[in-house]
């Protein structure tokens, strides 16, 4: 195990009606407060009515900023760039799932930053500063509410770059599993397919002795693949719904990488090529693009497949040799995530290798890929190719 600080300052209201706790967060009343939320489903499942009776309470004075993207976009985090300063704002308040607070994350910077937000967002400037907010979640998957990681699109640049700074973590999350009854069931299976990989990306590390926290990240994936398919028989079990929510959360907050290298995340680099080209949703792109990844790598070394495979589904070791218990393993994962209605391959979206070549390109936006396996051009290109 390696030494390491945990350190999580987001404060984190879990439960039904966890609302409540929103004019405490506020703290004193007249606040100037931005509002950022997506496409409009909080109008229609009650969360804007219940986030608007907490502001209220508090005389807040409250300006919105909607529409943000999946995928957010630069351009977004411009125009709250714009309102924040216009509007001299004291709090952000993302009111959504990862896109919305990834959104509020670039906003909150880049409020005090002179230059272009960009900088940021592609890790040219560092930020010294931030606006405060905090999030009410409605959607379980990236685990956003409680990191200080955001991703941003720049579409005209076909670019979707990751960032992240000690200033973007949320200063509270309100989590109430009833707000993402809404959540569609396709929706629903990417969350689920998300939070699964954040896990496996953590998995895929080479530090040694690590037994706590190998065995808190099988327990995160059995949980989910426990709760996942009763979910889906009943989108609106509260139970399911909260298992679900907090297993995303605590797929992505820090704690599962405590004393590791931090795992890979090449399938994530890959997956934000994909979609900063052709838009697709993230958690089908990595449905696609994780067993095959885990495919190309159990070639050289199966050892960390083959435990994966045997703490987590079961394979029966028994004649077999690593090579191919590690493939059952993934292969079990695939279908797993199938047997949700998650995508299998490039295809499902109507993708072919048109792009191939850019795709690849789109995968280096950082100077390395990967980490358990360090990526080159051609094993890139060897795991799209398996994506097709
Ligand atoms: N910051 C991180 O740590 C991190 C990690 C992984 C991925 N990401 C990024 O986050 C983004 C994806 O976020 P996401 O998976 O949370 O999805 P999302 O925020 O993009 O939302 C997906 C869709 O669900 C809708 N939706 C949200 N809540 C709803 C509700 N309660 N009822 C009905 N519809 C609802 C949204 O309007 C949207 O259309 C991607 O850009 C991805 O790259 C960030």
């Amino acid at each position: 195990m390696q030494s390491f600080l945990q350190f999580n300052p987001t404060k984190l209201w879990f439960g039904k009606g966890q609302i409540e706790q929103l004019a405490l967060e506020l703290g004193t009343t007249g606040k100037k407060v931005l509002l950022v939320y997506g496409g409009g489903s909080i109008k229609n499942n009650g969360v804007y009515e219940a986030v608007k009776g907490q502001l209220d309470h508090m005389q807040a004075e409250v300006f919105e900023l909607f529409g943000v993207e999946p995928n957010p976009r630069l351009t977004t985090v411009k125009k709250g760039i714009s309102l924040c300063r216009e509007r001299d704002i004291d709090l952000i308040l993302a009111v959504g799932g990862g896109s919305v607070i990834d959104c509020v994350k670039a906003i909150s910077v880049g409020a005090y930053y002179e230059g272009d937000v960009w900088d940021i967002i592609t890790r040219k400037a560092v930020p010294v500063r931030a606006l405060p907010f905090g999030t009410v979640l409605t959607l379980a998957a990236t685990g956003s509410e409680m990191n200080n990681i955001s991703v941003i699109t720049h579409w005209e640049k076909n670019e979707k770059r990751g960032w992240s700074s000690p200033l973007a973590y949320p200063a509270f999350s309100i989590l109430d599993p009833e707000y993402t009854y809404s959540v569609p069931l396709d929706q629903t299976v990417y969350g689920i397919v998300d939070m699964m990989s954040h896990v496996l990306e953590q998995y895929f590390h080479l530090t040694e002795n690590t037994p706590m926290m190998d065995r808190f990240m099988e327990s995160v994936l059995l949980t989910v693949m426990e709760a996942a398919p009763k979910l889906l028989e009943d989108l609106h079990s509260y139970e399911h719904r909260a298992t679900i929510m907090y297993a995303g959360t605590t797929a992505f907050n820090g704690l599962l990488s405590s004393g590791t290298d931090g795992g890979d995340w090449a399938s994530h680099q890959i997956e934000h090529g994909l979609s900063a080209v052709y838009d697709i949703p993230h958690g089908g792109g990595l449905a696609i693009v994780y067993p095959n990844w885990m495919k190309h790598c159990a070639e050289d070394d199966p050892s960390r497949m083959k435990k994966l495979a045997l703490a987590v589904f079961g394979v029966d070791p028994a004649g077999k040799t690593d090579h191919e218990i590690a493939s059952e393993g993934i292969d079990a994962l695939r279908q797993f995530w199938n047997s949700l209605g998650a995508p299998n391959c490039l295809a499902d979206y109507g993708i072919d290798d048109a792009r191939l070549e850019e795709l690849i390109h789109k995968s280096f936006m950082k100077d390395t890929v990967g980490n358990y396996k360090m990526m080159t051009r051609d094993t890139v290109r060897d795991i799209l190719t398996r994506c097709l």
